[in-house]
């Protein structure tokens, strides 16, 4: 069976919602909601396809879009990849032009409406923003506090709060003040036991990829209900990772980093490869700052996760200070 090439996209509106669109009963998935999109033609690339699909299906013309996520799934009639791109900008006014209804949908409620199989890495990849904040452990809980302030500022919207110098009661002081902080505004991600998650029910939790591989010895999918994120260093921990079906995963370390000097970077070429044959968001890490987004996005990441290169203020080895 050939493998059917599909192009979708995200549209958000000026308020962030995103629009979905209900495919037709008699089509295939037929009835379920879909991100608006359609069959990529031969010899055409993903981007020139979306343009086309979404002018036919809601009459807008889409002037920039970038990657997102490459789906593939197989259904047991249908093989396809769905190659999902964010759209930046569009003009003319969404509607259903083929009698579609459509619908405005707040990216976390994302997960309340029924869509294909395929789709659940494309809403994760939806409700997560391009950049994710890990926490510098070299500063003092007062300093490490008002440079989280400052980031929400400037728009951080998911946080890993790792602070391996800390005794544990230090960090579980530190995690309940962090989460305190960033109520509905940023999404806080734990890193420690597991065993803590019950202790801090609005945070997610990042697994290291000492405890992915002992999870995954159990050998089932974690239901944990909140954000579930890992670290990953090769195509070994990224299978565990799929298997215990976490939300995302960090993939490190792409370039030398000044925090793991000794550990080898994989490189751009390397990161792109494990990410082409992985289904759900990666953001890569490793030297990297707001500055290597576009190639983070083009070589099929979610986004960039930096300590250094998200952290305001930080003034980088060229003199220059970064903004977010
Ligand atoms: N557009 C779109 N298609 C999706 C999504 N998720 C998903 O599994 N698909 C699948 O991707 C395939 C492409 O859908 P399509 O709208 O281009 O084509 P179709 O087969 O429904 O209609 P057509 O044959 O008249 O072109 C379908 O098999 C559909 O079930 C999604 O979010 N958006
Ligand atoms: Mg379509």
């Amino acid at each position: 069976m050939k493998r059917v090439h599909v192009a979708a996209g995200v549209i958000r509106g000026a308020d962030g919602r995103v629009l979905i669109a209900k495919r037709p009963l008699d089509k295939h998935q037929g009835g379920l909601w879909e991100f608006p999109g359609g069959k990529v033609e031969d010899g055409e690339s993903a981007e020139a396809a979306l343009e086309r699909e979404l002018a036919e299906e809601l009459g807008i013309a889409v002037t920039r879009s970038r990657p997102l996520i490459q789906v593939r799934h197989d259904y047991p009639d249908k093989q396809v990849l769905l190659d999902v791109r964010e759209v930046l900008a569009f003009t003319g006014e969404p509607h259903g032009a083929e009698g579609q209804p459509l619908a405005w949908v707040a990216p976390e409620a994302l997960p309340d409406y029924r869509f294909p199989a395929a789709n659940r890495p494309i809403i994760t990849a939806a409700r997560l923003p391009d950049r994710y904040l890990i926490t510098p452990d070299e500063h003092s809980a007062d300093e490490l506090l008002r440079g989280l302030s400052s980031a929400l500022q400037q728009g951080i919207r998911l946080i890993q709060l790792r602070a391996p110098s800390l005794s544990d009661r230090a960090y579980r002081t530190l995690a309940a003040d962090v989460i305190e902080l960033c109520k509905g505004r940023a999404e806080v991600l734990l890193k420690g036991p597991l065993e803590w998650a019950a202790d801090f029910p609005e945070a997610g939790w990042h697994l290291s990829a000492a405890q992915l591989r002992q999870l995954a010895a159990s050998g089932r999918p974690i239901a944990f209900g909140r954000w579930l994120a890992a670290s990953c260093h090769d195509a070994l921990e990224m299978s565990l990772a799929a298997s215990l079906e976490v939300d995302f995963i960090v993939l490190s370390p792409v370039q030398a980093t000044v925090s793991h000097p000794d550990a080898v970077p994989l490189g751009w070429p390397r990161a792109a490869e494990l990410l082409a044959g992985f289904t759900q968001p990666v953001y890569l890490l490793g030297g990297l700052g707001m500055a290597d987004l576009a190639q983070a996005s083009d070589s099929g990441a979610q986004g960039v996760a930096a300590i250094r290169g998200l952290w305001p203020g930080w003034v980088d080895p060229s003199g220059a200070t970064r903004t977010i």
